[in-house]
Parts: C-alpha cells; structure tokens; sequence
C-alpha cells in the first residue's frame, strides 16, 4: 500500500505521514530532506540556488548530510524551495523517491509532488494545508528564535514559489482527499487521516 501525503510547509503533513506510517506498519519517506540537503549543499559549497548548474552539481550529497540537523533549520527551507525550481535537480532525485515508493510492502512519502508525480498511483492521497497564521504560529514555536512576521514571510512566499513553478508544482491531486488541520489537535488530524486512508482502502 503507498501513501501519498503533500501539502505546503508546517500544514502538518510530516506529523500525520509520521503517525500513518506508524499505525499501517509502513516505511516512511520525508521527501522535502532530500531538497533540503541539495539547498544546504549548494550553500556549503558557495554556489547559487538559483543556478541550475550548480543545484544539480549538488544532487550528489553524501547520505549522511540527512541526518544534519541543519537541514531543519530557518534558512534550509528557502534554499530546498529555490533549488526545487530546477526541473533538472526534481529529475536528479526522481528515481530514489519512486523505488522508495514502489518497495514490496508499500511506503508513507511526504513532500509536494507524491499524489501528483512520484506515485499517482497511490492507493490512498491527503492534501494536507492550514492557514498560513496557524501554520506560522507552528513554525515560530519549533523556531523560537525568529520573529512570527518573518516566518509567515517566508512560507508565504515559498507557497507561491512551490505552487507557481513549472515543474511539478504544489497542488492538490484530483484524487486526493483535502484535511485542512487548521482548527484541529495533532491527535484529531491523525484520527482524520487514518479515517479517510481507511475509507480508500476499502474502495480499491
Ligand atoms: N494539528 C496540529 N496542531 C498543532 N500543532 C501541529 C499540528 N500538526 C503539526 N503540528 C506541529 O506543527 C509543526 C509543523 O508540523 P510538521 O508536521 O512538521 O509540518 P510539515 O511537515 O507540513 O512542515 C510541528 O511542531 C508539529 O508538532
Ligand atoms: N516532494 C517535494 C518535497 C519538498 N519540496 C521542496 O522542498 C522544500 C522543503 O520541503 P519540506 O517538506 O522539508 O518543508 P516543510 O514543509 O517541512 O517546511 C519545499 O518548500 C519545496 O520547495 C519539493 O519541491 N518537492
């Protein structure tokens, strides 16, 4: 069985694919690390996200960059945005997101593009969203350190960057089910969750 979970940044979309891949007993892909881990390559190596040269250049990360708590930080978010514009680096980063996908067994992926274009043949697709005040206010409590105005900023503006790009853009699948998680508790957004994958999966 695949999941497939997207939505634009601190709608909840990791917490939910978290607590589905949990409760169906699947592996679970966050699939915004590997565009993190580009972003963070190509400003290790003082190169320009918006290059399309030097963001394929770093499609060659090492593995072990996922596990740098770097990539959570403020200013990843912005550099994944930006080098995920390059049609070549989403082709770079294609086929380890669709094995990851199609393994025996099944898998939960989260990202912008799972329902849409690594797995349009999942059995089960969210569109996970929130307000952007509600999401801004998530954001600014895992990053104390940064104004809310700043935060709101920044996902506003990767909002438009992730759903107006060419390649892949943020949208919801047709098939997919919309959970908007706005007025709703971590707990009562992933009893939503399980509910509407249940729902799918006695459809097929
Ligand atoms: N329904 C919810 N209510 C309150 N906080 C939430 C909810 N869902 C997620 N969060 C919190 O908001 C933050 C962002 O959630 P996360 O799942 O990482 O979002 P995304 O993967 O969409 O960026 C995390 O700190 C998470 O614990
Ligand atoms: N499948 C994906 C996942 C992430 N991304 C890009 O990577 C950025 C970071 O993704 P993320 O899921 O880690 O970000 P958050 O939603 O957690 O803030 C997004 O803003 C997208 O530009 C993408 O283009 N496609």
């Amino acid at each position: 069985m695949i999941i497939a979970v997207d939505g634009p940044a601190a709608s909840g979309k990791g917490t939910i694919a978290r607590a589905l891949a949990a409760h169906y007993h699947l592996p679970l892909l966050d699939t915004g690390l590997l565009y993190r881990a580009v972003g963070v390559s190509v400003a290790l190596a003082g190169g320009d996200p918006d290059d399309p040269q030097d963001a394929e250049r770093a499609c060659a990360f090492p593995d072990s960059l996922l596990d740098d708590p770097a990539l959570r930080s403020e200013e990843a978010g912005p550099l994944a945005s930006r080098v995920s514009r390059h049609p070549g680096v989403r082709a770079a980063l294609l086929d380890r997101q669709r094995a990851f996908a199609d393994q025996p067994g099944g898998a939960v992926l989260d990202g912008r593009d799972i329902g849409t274009v690594i797995a349009p043949h999942a059995d089960a697709k969210l569109y996970v969203t929130a307000s952007v005040a509600v999401r801004a206010q998530r954001r600014h409590a895992e990053l104390p350190g940064t104004t809310l105005e700043a935060i709101a900023a920044d996902i506003e503006a990767r909002d438009a960057r992730d759903m107006g790009r060419a390649d892949a853009p943020l949208m919801q699948a047709t098939d997919a089910d919309l959970l908007d998680t706005s007025d709703l508790s971590i707990g009562a957004a992933v009893q939503s969750a399980i509910a509407l994958v249940d729902a799918r999966l006695k459809d097929r």
